[in-house]
């Protein structure tokens, strides 16, 4: 039976897709008919370690028991673990894994998703293309794969605490106001504002970058460095982002790097995300990243250490590394090339020094 309600799709169901799922779920639910009630939440299938299918479990205890326990997801949120029935009939498709997965799963989607479907980013991280040494942003690629406009939505909303109804703003990159309103529509709440720009690309760059500059953060806490040195961290950090977006693109809204998406995730992460708190590990234990996410983030993803080393090879392949140290050391440090005291001496010969105003 055709239906005027539209559906919506979640492509994925980790920490923060769970919670989002359930903010979603609850929206569309209180909009009471203008939405398809149903919101199909793809969750990649996995057995949990007492045999039972992760997907069951969510659909029976309505909670994430592996990426988001001891928070409630509304009813009418259905995992479901085969991915082209989860979004076949979706009008908006909101993208929530993390970004390492992101071109092999556009690729299954290919052809199965209605043609005036619209997608939304929330996913924080980008690709550098081997060959050319281009940046390849997530928007970009469901874009091209799949042929439909992609939004972006970023800002500092750990999942947790969101699931929590803990305030937060977002900031949502969109240059049709048609689809601002309906993200408008689904993700507005006094617990959750948005604010709408056209920089759809510059507010995901911002979002991936920060997590390289977070676990700068980091290893700064971990050194037990002042708070002045940390300050200074996370100053030079923030410059080193603007730059690296304006490598991308000359032109944006001014504003948009004070938005949520800009400094307040910047803040957000560097005092409580899972960038942060790993690389303090780090910092304290000598650890490898693999094995600190291992241990500690039960399947969750670090998404800090694939950026640095995209940034990296994107930086180096444009001769820039010398320009952007941050960026440069993070990588070397997740890689164990260089420990992490190493780049906090390197902070004074920074070039931001040598900049004129
Ligand atoms: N967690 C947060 O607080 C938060 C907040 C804002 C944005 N984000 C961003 O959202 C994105 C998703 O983060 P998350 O926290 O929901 O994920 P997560 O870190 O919890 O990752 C686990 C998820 O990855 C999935 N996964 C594993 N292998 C996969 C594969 N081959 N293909 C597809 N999925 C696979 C798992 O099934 C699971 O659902 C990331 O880019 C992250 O930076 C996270
Ligand atoms: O926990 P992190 O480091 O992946 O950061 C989570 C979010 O991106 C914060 O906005």
């Amino acid at each position: 039976m055709a239906s005027s309600q539209k559906s919506i799709a979640l492509v994925g169901s980790g920490n923060w897709g769970s919670a989002i799922a359930g903010h979603i779920g609850e929206k569309i639910r209180d909009l009471k008919g203008q939405y398809n009630e149903r919101l199909l939440m793809w969750c990649k299938e996995e057995t949990l370690d007492d045999g039972r299918k992760l997907t069951e479990v969510i659909n029976k205890e309505h909670e994430n028991v592996k990426y988001l326990p001891k928070q409630k997801i509304p009813e009418n949120v259905i995992a479901e673990p085969d991915l082209i029935k989860a979004v076949k009939d979706a009008d908006i498709l909101v993208f929530v894994i993390p970004h390492q997965f992101v071109k092999e799963t556009c690729e299954k989607l290919k052809d199965k998703i209605k043609k005036d479907a619209f997608a939304l980013t929330l996913v924080k991280g980008f690709y550098v293309d081997e060959k050319t040494n281009e940046l390849q942003l997530v928007s970009e690629i469901i874009t091209k794969t799949l042929n439909i406009p992609c939004l972006s939505m970023m800002g500092a909303n750990i999942a947790n605490e969101v699931a929590e109804k803990v305030f937060c703003e977002a900031t949502i990159g969109s240059r049709d106001d048609k689809h601002s309103e309906t993200v408008r529509e689904l993700i507005d709440t006094p617990v959750f504002r948005l604010r709408f720009y056209p920089d759809v690309e510059i507010i995901e760059m911002l979002g991936a970058l920060k997590n390289v500059i977070a676990m700068l953060a980091g290893f700064s806490e971990g050194l037990e460095a002042g708070f002045n040195t940390r300050a200074a961290v996370l100053r030079l950090g923030f410059r080193e982002m603007i730059n690296f977006c304006r490598l991308y693109k000359k032109e944006s809204t001014p504003d948009i790097y004070l938005e949520s998406c800009g400094i307040a995730d910047l803040i957000a992460s560097s005092l409580g995300g899972r960038n942060y708190n790993g690389a303090k590990k780090k910092a304290e234990t000598n650890k490898s990243l693999k094995d600190i996410e291992k241990e500690d983030l039960n399947g969750q993803s670090l998404q800090g250490p694939g950026t640095a080393k995209e940034a990296y090879q994107f930086l180096e392949g444009k001769k820039l590394l010398d320009q952007f140290p941050l960026f440069r050391d993070a990588h070397l440090i997740c890689e164990d090339k260089i420990k992490p005291k190493v780049f906090l001496d390197n902070l004074s010969k920074h070039p931001e020094f040598d900049r004129k105003q």
